[in-house]
């Protein structure tokens, strides 16, 4: 409680027009999901790419979602760099009702990043449905260094939601969303968003 009455609020058009990087506080300080993207593919100077995703339920060790990018090769077979620009910023996931009954979902992730090493990779990602603020994630991946391949599970604890909740965030798809916000040194370098349906 104490933590939230020093943060300091903040609104996505204040966040836009401030001027000099988006940093972690900066974000936290959101109760609303964006609008759109708090910065472009070109901010990711680091030339992070994922190239793998999979959720899992942890108590029963269920694979829940996996997804992971084919590798793009040249006409000698060589493997291609990404332009992030043409990663896939906003990702759509239709779960079944069960899921919103989960407690502990370990998210599994592997990335590149390019000949620069990454200080301090974080991501910080929060969830809504509608107006109201679920839960904010605070992952940290730590130093990466330059040319790695880094694989990562994080945990997600779910937070407790109310049998009316969890019938409104089914009959409303895709009106749960959320905002991924990666950071390296303090800096924003990618925004990703996602959207939620759970009538599968
Ligand atoms: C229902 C509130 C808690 C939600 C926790 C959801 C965990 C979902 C894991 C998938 C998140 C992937 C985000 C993305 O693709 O950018």
């Amino acid at each position: 409680m104490a933590e939230v009455a020093r943060m300091r609020l903040t609104t996505e058009e204040e966040l836009r027009t401030k001027g000099g990087e988006i940093t972690p506080d900066d974000v936290l300080g959101l109760r609303a999901i964006t609008k759109d993207y708090l910065c472009s593919p070109s901010a990711n100077i680091y030339e992070v790419e994922f190239v793998k995703f999979k959720i899992r339920d942890m108590d029963t060790d269920t694979l829940l979602f996996e997804i992971e990018k084919p590798e793009s090769r040249d006409e000698d077979g060589n493997p291609v760099k990404v332009d992030p620009s043409e990663m896939a910023r906003y990702v759509r996931y239709r779960f079944s009702r069960d899921f919103l009954s989960l407690k502990r979902v370990g998210a599994t992730v592997s990335f590149r990043v390019g000949d620069e090493g990454v200080k301090d990779f974080r991501m910080i990602e929060r969830h809504y449905f509608k107006d109201k603020l679920l839960k904010s994630f605070d992952f940290v991946f730590g130093y990466c260094i330059p040319g790695s391949d880094n694989t990562c599970e994080h945990i997600y604890e779910f937070p407790r939601l109310s049998d009316e909740l969890i019938e409104e965030m089914v009959n409303c798809p895709y009106e749960t969303r959320s905002d991924s916000f990666y950071f390296a040194d303090g800096k924003l370098i990618m925004h990703n968003k996602a959207d939620y349906s759970y009538d599968a």
